[in-house]
């Protein structure tokens, strides 16, 4: 048995919370709200979040930071990506002694463009060396109802990446092991503009073709850029790559693939984040992609059509004619440049 702290009790904390509690880890949760933490250990489930899910009566809630963090040995933090490296700022005057910081948020910080674990590192220079990344096709919903589920831990260090797997492991939560640790946070974070693509095809009425050649060609992209940025190749081929991809352009429980339905209906990005309690991790993660893109001269067209829709308020079926239309190129090539071979050309 271990102690953990989790921080951040929206889905993916209460899910992660009830998931190590099930496990048999002493588990405090952290909820900004208290109105949520009292709530919370009272009825045990949260309503907001993830409704239809008991958390485990071993796993205490409270909205003190201090306490949740009080003799952990791996604090979680799953706040959405905008609040960690306010979140890292305040555990940094907190945090003595050994811990394992796991960063289970996906998307890059806006102005940086940093990938979370870069962004806990800076904050929390101690615990450079035990930073450990968890992504892969892991919708809360289901692992809250222990729905079997495979995902990955990755860090440079093989030993934490081991302890962190070991931590999660059970009969219903399948964990892998990678030590790209760049590759498994961008395909976790650049998954989501796709899935706001997905989204707008289908609130365009289009079909399971149009979804596919996004996922295929988004895919493309993701591993150009992911590459420029030092990723191994591979990596998009696993689970926090082509697995999260599918899950999220396809489920029903996808955030980001919901948006861009309602972006197909007119909604504008403001409207959308009003109409909804819950982060959008691609919105912004469409921003920094398209800026990284320019950064690395990568092209990147179905970013970059995402990005006028969103934020140049283009309209969507124009986007699609100028992502059908463009110039010819040649698939295998692309491909090949995507797994490395030709990364020099
Ligand atoms: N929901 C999932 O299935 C899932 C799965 C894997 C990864 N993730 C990632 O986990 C992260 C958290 O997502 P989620 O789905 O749990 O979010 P959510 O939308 O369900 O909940 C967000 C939570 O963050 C809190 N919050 C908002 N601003 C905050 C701030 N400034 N400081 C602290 N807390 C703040 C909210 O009060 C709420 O409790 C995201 O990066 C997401 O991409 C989510
Ligand atoms: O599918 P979304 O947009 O809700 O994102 C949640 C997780 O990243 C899925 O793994």
């Amino acid at each position: 048995m271990k102690k953990v702290a989790v921080i951040g009790a929206g889905s993916w904390g209460t899910a992660l919370a009830g998931l190590l509690g099930e496990n048999g880890h002493e588990v405090v949760l952290w909820a900004r709200n208290k109105r949520l933490a009292d709530e919370l250990n009272q009825t045990r489930e949260n309503t907001a979040y993830l409704p239809g899910v008991l958390l485990p009566s071993s796993v205490i809630v409270t909205n003190d930071l201090k306490q949740a963090i009080a003799g952990a040995r791996f604090i979680f933090v799953v706040t959405p990506s905008h609040a960690v490296r306010e979140t890292a700022v305040a555990l940094n005057e907190m945090l003595t002694g050994e811990k394992i910081i796991v960063s289970a948020a996906k998307g890059l910080e806006l102005g940086t463009f940093k990938r979370m674990s870069e962004v806990i590192a800076e904050e929390l220079p101690a615990y450079a060396e035990t930073i450990a990344v968890l992504s892969g096709p892991n919708h809360a919903e289901e692992v809250g109802r222990r729905h079997p589920t495979a995902s990955v831990v990755a860090a440079t260090s093989q030993e934490v990446a081991e302890l962190v797997q070991d931590l999660l492991m059970n009969p219903f939560f399948r964990v892998y092991t990678n030590p790209d640790v760049i590759g498994v946070e961008l395909g976790g974070a650049l998954k989501n503009i796709i899935a706001l693509g997905a989204g707008i095809a289908e609130g365009l009425g289009f079909g399971d073709n149009a979804k596919a050649a996004l996922m295929t060609r988004g895919l493309a992209e993701i591993a150009r850029l992911g590459m420029a940025m030092g990723a191994k190749p591979l990596t998009f081929a696993g689970l926090a790559g082509v697995g999260d991809l599918m899950v999220t352009c396809t489920s029903r429980h996808s955030r980001n693939r919901r948006a861009g339905i309602m972006v197909a209906q007119g909604k504008s990005v403001q409207q959308i984040q009003a109409e909804t309690n819950m982060v959008v991790e691609g919105i912004r993660s469409t921003l920094a992609a398209y800026k990284l893109a320019q950064r690395y001269k990568i092209v990147m067209p179905i970013t970059e059509q995402t990005y006028r829709i969103l934020y140049e308020g283009k309209p969507p079926r124009e986007a699609v004619l100028e992502l059908m239309t463009r110039g010819k190129t040649h698939e295998i090539e692309e491909v090949a440049v995507s797994c490395g071979t030709l990364w020099q050309k």
